[in-house]
């Protein structure tokens, strides 16, 4: 089975990630760790974010085993990656990793923001997770702070807000709705309750495939 989660920045698409899949025994694959690590390899190089060649050639060579998610999941590689995340080239050479992922036997979980309209649009569920923009900026406040990283909570919203501006805006890849996905809007659920509401979702896609 494969699982497509998609949404905008800070909505708990990880962590609902990381929850179905331990609960259904799959593999998972945050796939927003790519591209930050695409932005950070850049920044290490000494190179600029808008430079498409040094950002295409660090997509090419990025290795799964080898992605170091506490060094990636900062604020600052947050932007850096919606701005390499809009160069097509460097979408185009994260799919077959992605795709290869999400084809593992007995399938997989993938969470992003194309995952459900480009990479895996074959899913056997889509799931699209919302929250108001202000929880959002909340819960990547109260994140930030507990990785002992400053924060403002009405900076971070300022960023959450251009950085879904910037991913929905975007020609390649939008951040998207898939027309077959079920919508979960956790504003007023907290990690226990999205949980409860998206097993509820897949459990009854998963009967209804079992009985026809
Ligand atoms: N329903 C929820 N209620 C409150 N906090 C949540 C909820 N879901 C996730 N979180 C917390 O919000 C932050 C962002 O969640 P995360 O799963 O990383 O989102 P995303 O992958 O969409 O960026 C994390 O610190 C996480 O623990
Ligand atoms: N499948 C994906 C995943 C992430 N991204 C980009 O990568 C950035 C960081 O993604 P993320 O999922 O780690 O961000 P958060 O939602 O955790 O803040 C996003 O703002 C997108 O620009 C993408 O374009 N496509």
């Amino acid at each position: 089975m494969i699982i497509a989660i998609d949404g905008p920045a800070a909505s708990g698409k990880g962590t609902l990630g990381r929850r179905l899949a331990a609960h259904f025994g799959l593999p998972h694959l945050d796939t927003g760790l790519l591209y930050r690590a695409v932005a950070q390899r850049l920044l290490a190089a000494g190179e600029t974010l808008d430079d498409v060649a040094a950002a295409t050639a660090a997509a090419r060579e990025l290795d799964l085993e080898r992605l170091d998610e506490g060094a990636l999941r900062g604020r600052a590689m947050g932007e850096a990656a919606s701005i390499v995340a809009a160069m097509p080239s460097v979408r185009e050479a994260l799919i077959a990793l992605q795709r290869a992922f999400a084809g593992q036997p007995g399938g997989a979980v993938l969470d992003g923001r194309d995952i459900g309209t480009v990479i895996c649009p074959e899913a056997d569920v889509k799931l699209f997770v919302t929250a108001s923009a202000e929880e959002r900026a909340r819960r990547r406040w109260r994140e930030l702070v507990a990785r002992g990283e400053p924060a403002d909570e009405a900076a971070i919203l300022e960023d959450i807000r251009r950085r879904d501006r910037r991913d929905a805006e975007r020609p390649t890849a939008p951040l998207a709705v898939a027309p077959d996905a079920h919508q979960l809007d956790t504003t007023r659920l907290d990690a226990d309750g999205a949980f409860a509401a998206a097993l509820g979702i897949v459990s009854a896609v998963v009967a209804s495939r079992t009985k026809s």
